[in-house]
């Protein structure tokens, strides 16, 4: 009988490649050398030799193999396609979560694993009841006693959106890592399989505890605070404007830097007693706007609107009076850059205090839509609203 194409994932990924098989990983920063060279020179134990022998005794390779919790939700990770072809004809998740790591020997030398496909889908299908569904299934995860972390695989299309919102609603300092491919492990030089090795090197290492939710990609290390996916194709599409928190190095995360706004434990909002988030509508800004397209978030029912504005979050001047009235038809307008990055600024290129504006920082569109919504459900004032904005 012949394989499907799903038994076949990934189709080429050495058992050799990846990190060492180590039972813990060691301290960060600590040179775990194990071989010969300067540390046996002349045939004796120097000190050099010494510490790599406490360190192994430290690490305890007998010591069981941390427990991570693998969320499975789909995206291009879970995608296949026909051998040979070019990478972009595929379907995305149909390769489920016990297929996904039975193809990737290295994982269960990193972690103990246990596994749930949560969703099968394209990330274009999180909507946010999906991201609450994801969001307390994973604090769950984080809660108990037998998980020592979480790796949650994922579309790449939108998984900025849904690890920012875990960054900010998981109350946890556990390790919480988002990752996916940007090809099928039907492709040529899949990525999806070193991606999960990495997001479990991450995930595994005592030193990621309590840096917020995490985006391993294409070796990268980035904090879902600022991380957005700006190639549609290309393996290096994960890139952080302010620069990523650090690489994966011989399997070891190698850290550079550190978030500095709040989240996961020092976050303020809370979902456990939410239905569901308050809607917010999300404006692209471009030449030749109209005020319908406004108007029509307006009748769907819209809290606030995030207006992707050009430039520092321009408003066209001929909208300027539309979009000052929706103060009086009960939605908040936030002023955000389409440029990719930057801060909008208050009181900058519009009269915010009068008009009772928000201005998202340095915050993406689609990210303030999120924090604009988890804003809604604690706070209803400018003032107050600006200020999460400034914090988080
Ligand atoms: N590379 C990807 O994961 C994109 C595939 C798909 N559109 C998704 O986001 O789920």
């Amino acid at each position: 009988m012949g394989r499907t194409a799903s038994e076949k994932w990934p189709p080429r990924f050495p058992a050799s490649r990846g990190p060492l098989p180590l039972r813990r990983a060691p301290p960060e920063g600590v040179l775990f050398h194990l071989g010969d060279g300067p540390a046996m020179k002349n045939g004796k134990k120097n000190v050099a030799t010494v510490r790599c022998v406490t360190m192994k005794s430290m690490t305890n390779l007998s010591a069981p193999l941390p427990r991570i919790a693998l969320v499975a939700t789909g995206g291009t990770i879970a995608g296949a396609g026909a051998e040979g072809e070019p990478s972009a004809a595929y379907q995305a998740a149909v390769v489920g979560a016990s297929d996904l790591i039975a193809r990737v020997p290295q994982l269960a030398r990193l972690a103990q694993l246990q596994t749930e496909q949560l969703l099968q889908i394209d990330s274009a299908d999180f909507t946010d009841d999906k991201l609450l569904l994801l969001a307390r299934r994973v604090a769950a995860l984080c809660a108990r006693e037998d998980v020592d972390g979480v790796v949650i695989t994922h579309g790449t299309d939108t998984m900025e959106e849904s690890a920012y919102f875990l960054h900010l609603t998981v109350r946890s300092s556990k390790p919480v890592v988002v990752t996916g491919a940007m090809r099928p492990g039907t492709a040529l030089a899949a990525d999806g399989p070193a991606n999960l090795v990495h997001a479990l090197a991450v995930a595994t290492h005592p030193s990621t505890q309590g840096r917020g939710v995490l985006v391993v990609m294409n070796e990268e290390i980035h904090s879902a605070r600022d991380v957005a996916k700006v190639h549609a194709m290309r393996l290096d599409a994960f890139v952080s404007p302010h620069g990523a928190l650090g690489l994966v190095v011989e399997g070891v995360p190698r850290w550079y830097r550190q978030v500095a706004r709040p989240h996961t434990t020092q976050s303020e909002f809370d979902i456990t007693t939410l239905d569901a988030l308050p809607l917010v509508g999300l404006v692209a800004g471009h030449g030749n706007m109209r005020a319908e397209i406004f108007d029509a978030w307006v009748a769907a029912g819209v809290r606030a609107i995030v207006y992707a504005g050009v430039g520092g979050g321009t408003v066209p001047s001929y909208l300027r009076g539309h979009l000052v009235a929706l103060r009086d038809r009960g939605v908040w307008l936030v002023r955000a850059t389409r440029t990719g990055a930057g801060p909008v600024i208050r009181n900058a290129n519009a009269d915010d205090d009068a008009h009772g504006w928000i201005v998202t920082d340095d915050q993406s569109p689609a990210r303030a839509r999120l924090l604009t919504a988890l804003a809604l459900t604690r706070h209803d004032d400018a003032a107050s609203l600006q200020k999460v904005f400034l914090r988080y």
